[in-house]
């Protein structure tokens, strides 16, 4: 505690103050350097405020970088998917590739001057009534040293795509072959003439199924429930967009008949495929459940053509075999774990009520799950992908800025 009212009291000045490991930070500290964590360090920059990214991996937008597959490219129009006060260079494609959008992402860290520091945990972070600064412990950097960053304000830009969700299936620790996460999924390449089964089928499990097509693997498909797939463009445009625009003067059940309607011209009846459309609409699932629509780049004409089987939920993994609730049972080279991701807030935000413990997201749905109490914030975790990401950012940085003028601390320091 001598830390803090020391720096406070007598380095008012000096924008970052560093003793034994303990940091205090004038800005707000941002954890993560996703798309979120830019779009906020960003906004806040342009209303002059400074902010310390703390990120865990070495690079920016990790997740797109390191854990995601060759052939991916954003499944909405470039310009839904655009961070604030930088649009995509007008050379792109509708649709970029992932190699697009990184090298996006990293000019626009470099156009406001963003230096996230890299190799940096958040292991815990907790409010101090007592001085009413945020407390942030990272592990992390050359020695793997633990340090503790301090700031008024904590923004919380993690992801919802945080960590890998495994689940727990009968006997799959008996199985001889490859098992690994569409995460660490690259491309067919080594599942050649393979029999891979692909487990779960959100837009990764059925894209990642045509990728192995396109390589000459014979993959199959688990749907254990229903989907809604849609077609990614109707009528010459995105279905996103049409979606977006019908939204403005309809409610959403009438924009989910027209999106079925639609959908079945262009894709037929995929029911009979396996595919089972969930009794919820697209879109109404999706903004009650999160559950996003699959967008099809392809798979479903891999599917109708046998080229992809489908199965129903798995009963038990065996050696070389997985037997299926329904009897049958088919033999397998590898395994491809196509089962999403879960926000990770609550292994290591601590004290708060802002998040739910069960699934880490804010209690409080879209459009208000920004904002905490103590200074708290979250961006990203909309479930509306990047263009949530983006109004969410907004409207932080606006936030702080007012905050920050309202209550300058360091010409009134606390005492702690
Ligand atoms: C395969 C795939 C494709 C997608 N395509 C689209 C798309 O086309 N359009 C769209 O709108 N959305 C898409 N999404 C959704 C995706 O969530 C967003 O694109 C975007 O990456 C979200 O940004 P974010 O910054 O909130 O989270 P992330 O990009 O996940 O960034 C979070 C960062 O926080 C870091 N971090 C996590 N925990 C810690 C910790 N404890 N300490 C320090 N750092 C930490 C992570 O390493 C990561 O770098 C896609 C998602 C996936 C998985
Ligand atoms: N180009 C793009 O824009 C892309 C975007 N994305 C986005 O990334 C995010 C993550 O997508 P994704 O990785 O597909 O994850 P999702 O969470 O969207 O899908 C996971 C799938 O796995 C299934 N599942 C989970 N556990 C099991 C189990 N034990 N047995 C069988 N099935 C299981 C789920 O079924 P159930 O529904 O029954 O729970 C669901 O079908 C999404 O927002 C998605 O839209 C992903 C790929 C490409
Ligand atoms: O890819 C994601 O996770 C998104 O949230 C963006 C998205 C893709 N398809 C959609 C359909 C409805 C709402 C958002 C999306």
């Amino acid at each position: 505690m001598e830390f803090v009212t020391e720096t406070l009291g007598k380095r008012v000045h000096d924008p970052y103050v560093e003793d034994s490991r303990c940091i205090l930070i004038p800005g707000p500290i941002i954890v993560g350097s996703g798309p979120s964590g830019l779009a906020t360090a960003a906004c806040l920059k342009s209303r002059g405020v400074s902010s310390l990214i703390l990120e865990r991996s070495t690079c920016v937008a990790s997740l797109w970088q390191l854990k995601t597959y060759d052939r991916l490219r954003l499944h909405l129009p470039k310009h839904f998917c655009e961070l604030p006060l930088m649009p995509f260079p007008s050379s792109y494609p509708t649709y970029p590739t992932k190699q697009q959008f990184v090298q996006y992402l990293e000019s626009y860290a470099e156009h406001f001057g963003l230096k996230p520091v890299f190799n940096q945990t958040v292991e815990e972070a907790k409010f101090d009534r007592r001085c009413g600064l945020w407390r942030v412990r990272t592990v992390g950097g050359k020695k793997d040293e633990t340090t503790e960053y301090v700031s008024r304000w904590l923004v919380v830009a993690t992801g919802e795509n945080a960590e890998e969700v495994m689940p727990e299936i009968d006997g799959i620790v008996d199985f001889a072959g490859p098992i690994l996460h569409t995460s660490s999924y690259k491309s067919g390449e080594m599942f050649r003439e393979k029999k891979v089964l692909v487990v779960g089928c959100g837009n990764s499990g059925m894209e990642v199924s045509l990728d192995l097509c396109n390589f000459n693997a014979h993959p199959s498909l688990v749907v254990r429930d229903s989907v809604h797939v849609l077609p990614q463009e109707m009528l010459g445009m995105s279905t996103f967009g049409i979606s977006t625009s019908l939204l403005k003067w309809f409610p959403v059940q009438v924009v989910d008949r027209f999106l079925l309607r639609m959908s079945r011209l262009v894709l037929g009846d995929t029911d009979r495929l396996g595919l089972v459309r969930p009794k919820l609409g697209p879109l109404e699932r999706k903004i009650k459940c999160g559950k996003t629509p699959v967008l099809d780049v392809g798979t479903l004409a891999k599917i109708r053509s046998g080229h992809i089987k489908v199965y129903p939920e798995l009963k038990r993994v065996m050696q070389h075999s997985v037997e299926f609730v329904d009897g049958r049972v088919d033999n397998f080279d590898a395994i491809i774990l196509a089962t999403g991701y879960k926000s990770n807030v609550p292994m290591w935000l601590k004290g708060m009520n802002m998040f739910c413990e069960k699934d880490g997201f804010p209690r409080k749905p879209f459009p208000n799950g920004w904002k905490g109490e103590s200074g708290l914030y979250a961006v990203g975790f909309t479930k509306l992908g990047l263009l949530g990401a983006a109004i969410d950012a907004k409207k932080i940085a606006e936030d702080i800025e007012v905050q920050r003028n309202l209550l300058p601390i360091l010409a009134h320091p606390q005492h702690c």
